[in-house]
């Protein structure tokens, strides 16, 4: 549905995006997660054709957004981070205007129109001039003109920030909506965000793709499926003769307190749960054991590992083509 190869992106000097390449599938909700700066924003600009690339390609249902600009930009809808509003017009006005902009034939339009104000719950302000309307509305007025022609992706960039908790979540259930006939990518610099709406996590950090898979996976890929710490009486000799025994058993690192205690930190060879073999090994030798507890790495936890340190800003100021 979207292919992204090999995506760089300069600003001057500034590498912002750094050989992107991914695949987004027809169906899913795709989270774009990255810290400030990671580039989610630069390469959403390039995947919707307001910005062109350094270097790489971006297919949209298999027309390259610069050589077929039409039939790939019919595919999408994109809300930018700051929406193009005519704030001098009524949310009528604009969304007619946008209507007329992307070629809805005028039969389609009115339909479309109340379609559209009624998803983004838009129909009591709609004579209202854009510039009256709080952010949270100014936002559905952006929303709604994405939406418009109502095309297979939706495309936009951190539809959440600046709201209140009210409009954040309408926003949100305003996406899940969408996502049942939409493929919807989003960005986001909230991790909770991103799992809560995301099927699909694309994390971002220093403009290059560092991770990407369903939240469930990226936890058990990267942070392992646990870790089970163990505290028992007995010698580490006793303790490495046990676990000898214990089906899935992975790397062990031990540590002999010298007071007849030793803690011994243990991986599952296929990241499975292995607590209750443990229980079972040491109470079936008489050995007491004193603690056993299962660490997981979280998503959080995942997510600052990756972004650490790749929080960079560019100093120049540089128009990046926009086309
Ligand atoms: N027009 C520009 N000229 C120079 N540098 C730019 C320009 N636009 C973006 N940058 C820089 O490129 C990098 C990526 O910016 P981008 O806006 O894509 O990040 P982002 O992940 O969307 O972050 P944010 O959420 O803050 O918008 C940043 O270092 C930013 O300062």
């Amino acid at each position: 549905m979207i292919e992204v190869q090999n995506l760089v992106k300069m600003y001057g000097k500034h590498l912002a995006v750094d050989h992107l390449s991914f695949t987004i599938e027809k169906g899913q909700v795709y989270g774009f997660l990255g810290p400030n700066g990671a580039g989610k924003s630069t390469t959403m600009n390039i995947m919707t054709g307001y910005l062109g690339a350094t270097e790489g390609k971006v297919l949209i249902n298999g027309h390259d957004i610069l050589k077929e600009p039409e039939a790939a930009k019919r595919c999408i809808g994109y809300l930018p981070e700051q929406p193009p509003l005519y704030m001098e017009m009524t949310v009528l006005e604009y969304l007619t205007f946008a209507a007329e902009l992307k070629k809805i034939p005028s039969s389609e339009r009115e339909g479309q129109l109340k379609a559209v104000m009624e998803l983004t719950k838009l129909q009591d302000v709609s004579m209202r001039l854009i510039q009256n309307l709080s952010k949270g509305y100014k936002q559905r007025v952006g929303l709604a003109q994405a939406i418009l022609g109502f095309p297979e992706i939706i495309i936009l960039d951190e539809p959440t920030v600046g709201l209140d908790p009210k409009q954040i979540i309408e926003i949100r259930e305003m996406i899940r909506k969408l996502a049942k006939n939409h493929t919807v990518i989003l960005s986001s610099h909230i991790l909770a965000e991103v799992r809560e709406v995301c099927d699909y996590i694309m994390i971002i950090s220093g403009g290059k793709l560092v991770a990407s898979d369903n939240p469930e996976n990226l936890e058990k890929k990267i942070g392992g499926d646990g870790v089970t710490e163990i505290q028992v009486r007995a010698t580490v000799e006793e303790v490495k003769e046990i676990l000898s025994g214990v089906p899935g058993m992975g790397k062990a690192e031990f540590t002999d307190h010298k007071n007849g205690l030793v803690t011994a930190k243990i991986e599952s060879s296929a990241g499975q749960d292995i607590r209750e073999e443990l229980f079972f090994a040491f109470a079936g030798k008489g050995v007491p054991l004193l603690e056993l507890t299962r660490t997981k790495t979280t998503l959080e936890e995942i997510f600052l590992e990756l972004t650490q340190g790749n929080i960079v800003e560019s100093e120049e100021q540089i128009d990046g083509g926009d086309i």
